[in-house]
């Protein structure tokens, strides 16, 4: 699903309507969705008030009311200002609407007026303003803000929260307080990269279709959102496959007082599906690492002191490591010493199966990336390119880029698209929204995941889950990895919904897994959960 501006969404309004559908029909469809987002997920009786601008994000939420009183819910519609100020599409909405004899319009003056429409309101619906805002807030909207953010009573916020700008990645104190987030057509630039209390992050944010035609909605910034692809974990597993279709997965890591790590990233990898898993670790380790699952089959490489011996390398040595291998995941817990960090350069020019790099991976690369893009440039003229996807954190992002950590988070977006066009790589860039800059320029924004997760482990446990993804579709790579991310941190929400982000271990998400591919982002009213997902699933199975 594609992310826009604030201006490309207008566009996409304004070709829907030269494309026939109009903004009354994309109004009425907006407001409906709400009033539906309303009654099943605050189906608790009581007033609903809903706090109406006077454009048409006041229009939606006009629509919204009539729908919420038909349905037999108390509402009490209350304008910030003049009905004989409201205009255009909204003033003819406004106008559907108050046939409605169970629908009182109030127009609220003052503070006074403001704090006397909000007595006795189970929810509330904030329709003040959409992308039309205009900062700084000012007039009866600031009173509204103070408000809310003094009542618990809970607030749904219609397209944007209203004095949030939609292209702003940062929430600023001017916006209202919200609890959920019904948006149209497509994400926003806040809906994806904001953080509604700075530090925090917030509850459903749902993307509703409001019947824009898919041609009207066209995005010049390349980013889309990074949901699991349904077609990726709602298909049942071949009936008729077996393990070695699921691919045979080799995770290679691991050192002297690092034996959790690739631990972490073989049961992952076993626990997102992959046929088999071998981990491939220093003798030393071995037994340690067998005893995280007994389904993994071990490998054992040289002594980790000196580094992985460049012997490995050999082809005899090497085809005998690969026998059956579909993909690797070299990195974690891997260790920088004596020759490790030229093997792994070894390793990634002489190995050609799709590969996840890691952790110290990443930093035998880091001064060597032009490895990267010959390596890929010369599979290319061969007619057999490779898939090499990377997962660094800011940290080895920046070792590899050759910048600092500020510098690199200064620009995710741009580094990330320049480093996986320049390389023809797929960059997985972590941190709080993770992106993943897949070698055609596209870029995918992950929304599922919370700060439970930026603990040690973490990384690995993703290593796995790409790595089995990839081993299981290697040839929808884009999707394979935009979905592990994904799982992967939707994995870590249904993990705080029985921990707290305190207490949750690496360990702890890979339990949760399960939940992660059985939750479906798309709801049965058809909106799309940009985030929230894990809590919705976790209420309806609850
Ligand atoms: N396809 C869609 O997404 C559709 C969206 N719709 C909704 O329309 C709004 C945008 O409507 P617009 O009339 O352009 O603007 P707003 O209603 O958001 O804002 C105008 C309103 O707000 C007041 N205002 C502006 N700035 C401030 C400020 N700083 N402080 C206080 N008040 C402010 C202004 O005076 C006006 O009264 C979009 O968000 C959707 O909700 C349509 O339904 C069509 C389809
Ligand atoms: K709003």
């Amino acid at each position: 699903m594609k992310i826009l501006t604030a201006q490309e969404m207008s566009e996409a309004d304004r070709r829907s309507v030269e494309m026939g559908v109009p903004i009354t029909t994309l109004m009425e469809n907006a407001g409906a969705a709400v009033a539906k987002f309303c009654l099943r997920h605050y189906a608790n009786e009581g007033t609903v008030v809903v706090l109406c601008g006077k454009g048409n994000n006041g229009g939606d939420g006009f629509v919204a009311a009539r729908h919420l009183a038909q349905a037999g819910r108390t509402v009490r519609v209350v304008l910030l200002g003049f009905v004989s100020d409201v205009k255009g599409e909204a003033a003819a909405a406004l106008e559907r609407t108050t046939p409605q004899p169970d629908v009182e319009v109030l127009e609220a003056q003052s503070e006074e007026d403001l704090e006397a429409a909000l007595d006795g309101a189970a929810l509330i619906v904030d329709a003040v303003v959409g992308t039309g805002f205009k900062p700084p807030l000012r007039g009866l909207a600031l009173a509204v803000r103070d408000l809310l953010a003094k009542t618990a009573v809970p607030v749904v916020a219609i397209d944007l929260p209203s004095g949030w700008d939609a292209d702003s990645l940062e929430q600023k104190a001017e916006a209202f307080r919200a609890d959920a987030v019904v948006t149209f057509v497509a994400p926003k630039l806040a809906h994806v990269f904001g953080h509604l209390t700075p530090g925090k992050t917030f509850g459903p944010v749902v993307v509703a279709p409001i019947g824009t035609p898919e041609a009207a909605v066209v995005s010049q910034t390349e980013l889309h959102w990074a949901g699991a692809s349904k077609a990726l974990t709602e298909v049942p597993r071949d009936i008729n496959g077996n393990k070695g279709k699921f691919g045979h997965v080799l995770i290679l890591g691991g050192g002297y007082g690092k034996a959790g790590a690739p631990s972490m990233a073989s049961l992952a990898a076993l626990r997102a599906g992959a046929g088999l898993v071998t981990a491939a670790v220093p003798r030393e380790i071995l037994p340690t690492v067998a005893s995280i699952a007994p389904e993994l089959m071990l490998e054992p490489l040289g002594h980790e002191t000196e580094g992985l011996s460049l012997e490995l390398l050999e082809e005899e040595k090497l085809g005998s490591l690969l026998k059956g291998i579909k993909v690797v995941g070299i990195g974690p817990g891997l260790g920088q010493e004596g020759t490790t960090p030229e093997f792994v350069r070894g390793f990634v020019e002489r190995v050609t199966l799709p590969m996840v790099i890691d952790a110290d991976a990443l930093n035998a690369l880091a001064g060597h990336t032009s490895l990267l893009r010959d390596v890929v440039k010369k599979a290319e003229m061969a007619g057999k390119p490779r898939t090499i996807v990377l997962t660094p954190h800011p940290g080895e992002m920046a070792r590899l880029a050759g910048m600092t950590v500020k510098e690199v988070e200064a620009d995710r977006i741009g580094l990330a698209r320049r480093f996986a066009t320049e390389h023809g790589v797929t960059l997985v860039l972590k941190g709080w929204r993770t992106l993943i800059a897949h070698p055609d320029g596209r870029i995918a924004v992950n929304t599922a995941g919370n700060p439970a997760m930026a603990k040690g482990g973490s990384g690995d446990i993703l290593t796995g889950i790409v790595t089995a993804m990839l081993g299981q579709h290697p040839d929808d790579v884009a999707r394979a990895v935009e979905s592990a991310v994904f799982l992967h941190g939707l994995a870590g929400d249904f993990a705080t919904l029985v921990q707290e982000e305190h207490t949750v271990l690496a360990t702890d998400t890979v339990g949760h897994l399960y939940e992660a591919f059985r939750s479906r982002v798309i709801d049965a009213d058809g909106f799309t959960w940009i985030a929230g997902v894990a809590a919705n699933h976790n209420k309806e199975q609850g």
